[in-house]
């Protein structure tokens, strides 16, 4: 091993019936990687075929420069955490932890020191002895971290570690895990169908679509200037795909039709334009000011959107606007209601295609 080498250097190519992958990762010691995507995408996949349990048809997976490819999963350096967990229920927490260090050999009472010592670290000391069915979600999902990292692997790999608990219990143990995979020093793998999870976890975003890289970033990057439809809606952004000439960008709208929009810089060539639901102004008759888009459009759907209202229009663009709850009524808008919709220039991010 040489500190050249990234942590996980990975291509890995999967093909059934219905369905083909074929993605390329890096990720450096240490850091973590979010694997973002719709369902059916191929993240799980991606997470099989690091782990040796997905039959691969080409690429390769290396692990601090060693070739992992035909190594068999037993053998591989890597920890996993699934969404459900997969503890067993017949065995103690401190039994769980220890399990992965006995099966490589490590000796019963250092496998079991070894286990009480990362037991405590995730704060479970006192739980050594429970078994799985009587703990609670977070509990049993920091048992699973634990677990995952008994065996000191050098590639952490978490499917959907925190689906399985409540908006609450996923606020405090996302917090822990973030804490846990700081001190990590492997490469980690996540995946995720939550945006704030990706946010809060990751180093790099990484979003896969149809079993192909679509887009990768920061977290914050990818936030800001997303590339497709699904991570436009994912993170609650309006999205459009055109070409720009000067300040002027000409979209393709909703039935295909070309449509203007005026954003605040110069740009030229292949662009995606976005602004945010919130940047949204509505207004009954046709506002008018400095360089603003105005479309008068058709309100197709109202919903609550945290002490805001999402309000979804249809008409040449698609788009949805965030308004309060006192603009709505001061509005009276109902679905149907013809309403001028309004973004300023200056609001609209404008980024090459
Ligand atoms: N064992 C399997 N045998 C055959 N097809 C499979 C198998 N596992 C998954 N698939 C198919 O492979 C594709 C990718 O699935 P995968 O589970 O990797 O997607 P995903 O992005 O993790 O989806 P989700 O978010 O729904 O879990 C899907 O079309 C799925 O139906």
């Amino acid at each position: 091993m040489t500190p050249t080498h990234p942590a996980l250097d990975a291509r890995l190519v999967v093909r059934r019936p219905s369905f083909a992958l074929d993605v390329h990762l890096r990720v450096a010691p240490g850091e973590v990687l979010a694997l973002l995507g719709p369902n059916g995408a191929g993240k799980s996949t991606v997470l099989r075929a690091l782990a040796g349990l997905a039959p691969m048809v080409d690429g390769h997976v290396r692990v601090d420069g060693l070739d992992l490819t035909a190594v068999p999963t037993e053998r591989r350096p890597i920890g996993m955490v699934f969404q459900d967990y997969l503890l067993f229920d017949h065995m103690s927490a401190l039994e769980n932890v220890a399990f992965g260090p006995r099966c490589q050999g490590v000796p019963k009472t250092e496998a079991r020191t070894r286990a009480a010592r990362l037991l405590d670290r995730v704060g479970l000391a006192d739980h050594a002895g429970a078994r799985p069915r009587s703990l609670s979600g977070g509990q049993a999902q920091r048992v699973a971290l634990a677990r995952a990292l008994a065996t000191r692997p050098r590639l952490l790999l978490l499917d959907e570690p925190l689906a399985a608990l409540d908006a609450h219990t996923r606020f405090s143990v996302r917090s822990h895990l973030q804490r846990h995979l700081a001190d990590f020093g492997g490469a980690t793998v996540i995946v995720t169908h939550d945006p704030l999870d990706a946010m809060v976890l990751a180093d790099r975003v990484m979003v896969v679509e149809d079993g192909a890289l679509v887009q990768q970033g920061s977290p914050v990057d990818v936030a800001r200037r997303p590339r497709t439809g699904y991570v436009a809606r994912l993170v609650g952004l309006n999205l459009y795909r055109g070409r720009a000439d000067g300040t002027r960008v000409t979209v393709t709208g909703t039935s295909g039709a070309p449509v203007a929009v005026t954003v605040a810089g110069t740009h030229s060539g292949e662009v995606f334009t976005a602004f945010t639901p919130r940047s949204v102004a509505l207004y009954r008759t046709r506002p008018d000011g400095s360089p603003r888009n105005a479309w008068r459009l058709a309100v197709d759907g109202i919903e609550r959107f945290g002490d805001q209202v999402r309000v979804h229009l249809t008409g040449e663009v698609d788009l949805s606007a965030d308004i309060t709850p006192a603009g709505l009524a001061e509005l009276a808008l109902a679905p149907g209601d013809l309403v001028w919709a309004s973004v300023k220039a200056t609001e609209v991010a404008c980024y090459p295609a």
